[in-house]
């Protein structure tokens, strides 16, 4: 589980730290140089640095512990290797964009580096303020120092195209709303320049964040250079996890400059003396949890994998009310990711022709009604329209039934316990009482953007594009619900934690792959049940692992070219194989 920390915790963490007179600011301009030394002087022969490639996906790569010297261990090692090689970044030139603070401190100190090994480094100071320390370091190694006051952007542009790599040092995790001027500008400009520049613009480093981003919460409410790769210090920030701004941050590299170890919320609560595990956090409700991403080393302690003493009604059976004679194809594919994903039996309900398609794709479901341990509602089922009523081959008056014992309308003798569900598509239009936590919304941005509409809310599609944590943590407060929001980077959130999973191809955005993500979450959810009733805030983490099976489904299936949505289903089995094997 990869956990990001609000910039007020990276704050308390550092308090101590530097009060015990820890050289954190020397490890990170350490480390950072030592990536951009890598970088630099793997480059080939033309002089770009290796790997730019614009709209690229982002990923996130921890580096190694802090050695006994204090310095990150593989950096060391690296910094050895680079030995042999010296003569590789001579000459090679570096433009740094310093902000007044710690972040613009870190690029100083990091700039002297690597003018000590034979770079060409320029800092621009943006601010008529720079961090004292760094600036004498920098220029005794040999810095050249600018004010953009004096030399004005367009010769910054200039200077970048002429540069093999920018430091963008310009705010860290002190930065507060979109970049003032003249910071801002400037960065409008680069960024514009890059876009005309395309593969000639230098390889962009972000220092801890790229300048401008909504560290706590992901928001881009102004210019941001987009990096190749960020380098950030400590812990990760909930900025680099979210949509949009984590799109703007290329290769997330995290640095250990010694904050103390955190796995999950019990760790965290060993810190800072919290045990409830929630805790004043990122983003912008103060009562919510953290921003998580699960990783596939997470899969199998969270997967409802069998036992010798399981048969299949206690592996959990899932029910599917999806397709119409209309749209039937939602129907194959809903039940094709719950098969897939191995549950103990799916049930499917609707009109007997549909039940034959799915039948002859998926011969092991089951078209008759019966008890059921989840619900998987509404893919490929129209909204229901007011004027004309509930309509649709019968699949709405099927799903009112449904939703009436999710949300506790039914009593518990009719619907034998209380029932997780899935709830997607036209469903998300039939919604009349309180949910659960245990249902589980699947809009993507403009279902959500409707939903909102119809709780009050003036929003639109952009608007949940622009802000997707409040939005999805706005809907899960209005309707009681964990809410998954699709996307190229997927956001969730229930009570406690959030999680954003950027997992899938983006030849994923293709029709009916919604409907295999909603099939594969009903199995999680039958499989764990009674788990999830139990403990609100364990639907969500399921929900964030069937995206993440979902989406590494997709890139196995597309190894890099086009993807078809029962396709994703049928790679499923290999890859629950693989992360239950690693
Ligand atoms: N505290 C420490 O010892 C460490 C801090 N570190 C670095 O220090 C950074 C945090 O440093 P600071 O707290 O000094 O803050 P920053 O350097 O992130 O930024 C604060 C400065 O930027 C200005 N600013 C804020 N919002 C702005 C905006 N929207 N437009 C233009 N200017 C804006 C502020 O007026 C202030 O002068 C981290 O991101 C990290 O890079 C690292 O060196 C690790 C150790
Ligand atoms: N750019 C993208 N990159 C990766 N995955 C994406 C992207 N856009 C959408 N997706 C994923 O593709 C799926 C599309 O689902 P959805 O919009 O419900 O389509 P449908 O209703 O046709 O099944 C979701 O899992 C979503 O997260
Ligand atoms: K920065």
């Amino acid at each position: 589980m990869k956990d990001a920390w609000s910039s007020d915790e990276v704050r308390k963490a550092e308090e101590p730290l530097i009060a015990a007179g820890e050289p954190l600011m020397a490890r990170a301009a350490y480390a950072l140089a030592q990536t951009v030394l890598r970088e630099v002087g793997a480059r080939p022969a033309d002089g770009r640095a290796p790997g730019y490639r614009p709209g690229r996906p982002s990923g996130t790569r921890l580096r190694g512990s802090l050695g006994s010297d204090g310095l990150p261990g593989r950096a060391r090692a690296r910094a050895r290797r680079m030995a042999g090689s010296r003569g590789d970044v001579r000459g090679a030139q570096a433009l740094l964009l310093v902000g007044p603070g710690n972040n613009g401190g870190d690029t100083l100190f990091a700039g002297a580096h690597l003018a000590r090994r034979g770079m060409r480094v320029t800092a621009v100071l943006a601010s008529t303020r720079a961090h004292e320390d760094g600036l004498a370091a920098f220029r005794v190694a040999g810095g050249k120092v600018l004010t953009l006051a004096d030399i004005r952007v367009p010769s910054v542009v200039r200077s970048a195209l002429e540069s093999d790599v920018i430091l963008d040092g310009l705010v860290g995790v002190g930065a507060r709303g979109a970049l003032r001027p003249p910071a801002g500008g400037l960065v409008r400009t680069l960024a514009e320049a890059r876009e005309t520049a395309g593969e000639r613009w230098p390889y962009t480093v972000a220092v801890d964040i790229p300048s401008g981003i909504g560290v706590d919460d992901g928001v881009v409410l102004g210019p941001v250079l987009p990096a190749d790769r960020t380098v950030t210090f400590g812990a990760l920030k909930p900025g680099l996890l979210l949509p949009p701004a984590a799109h703007l941050a290329g290769e997330v590299e995290l640095i250990d400059v010694g904050f103390p170890p955190v796995s999950g919320s019990e760790g965290w609560g060993a810190i800072w003396g919290v045990t409830t595990g929630r805790h004043a956090m990122a983003g912008t409700d103060p009562a919510a949890g953290r921003v998580r991403r699960v990783e596939p080393a997470d899969v199998a302690a969270l997967w409802p994998t069998p036992s010798p003493h399981d048969h299949k009604y206690t592996r959990g059976v899932v029910g599917v009310i999806a397709g119409t004679t209309t749209y039937p194809g939602a129907a194959v594919l809903a039940t094709s990711g719950a098969v897939l994903a191995g549950p103990g039996m799916v049930r499917y309900l609707g009109p007997e022709a549909v039940g034959s398609r799915v039948l002859l794709e998926r011969p092991e479901v089951v078209v008759t009604g019966g008890r059921v341990q989840s619900w998987v509602l509404g893919p490929g089922v129209p909204a229901v329209d007011p004027e004309a009523g509930p309509d649709g081959d019968g699949q709405a008056r099927r799903i009112f039934g449904a939703l009436a014992a999710v949300t506790g309308v039914l009593s518990e003798d009719v619907t034998g316990g209380k029932m997780p569900a899935v709830i997607d598509a036209g469903a998300l239009t039939m919604l009349e009482h309180r949910l659960p936590a245990w249902a589980v919304l699947t809009p993507h941005a403009g279902e959500l953007a409707e939903l909102l509409q119809g709780l009050g809310h003036d929003v639109d599609r952009a608007a949940v594009e622009a802000q997707p944590l409040h939005w999805v943590r706005t809907a899960h407060q209005a309707t009681g619900a964990t809410v998954l929001l699709k996307g190229a980077i997927t956001v969730v959130a229930g009570p406690g934690d959030a999680y954003a999973q950027a997992d899938a191809p983006a030849w994923t955005a293709t029709a009916g792959a919604g409907d295999v993500l909603a099939g594969i979450l009903g199995t999680l959810l039958a499989g764990r049940s009674a788990d999830v009733v139990e403990d609100e805030t364990l639907a969500a983490r399921l929900a964030a692992v069937a995206v993440l099976v979902h989406g590494r489904a997709a890139a196995r299936a597309s190894a890099g070219g086009p993807v078809a949505a029962l396709e994703i289903a049928r790679a499923v089995p290999a890859v629950v194989a693989e992360l239950l094997r690693d």
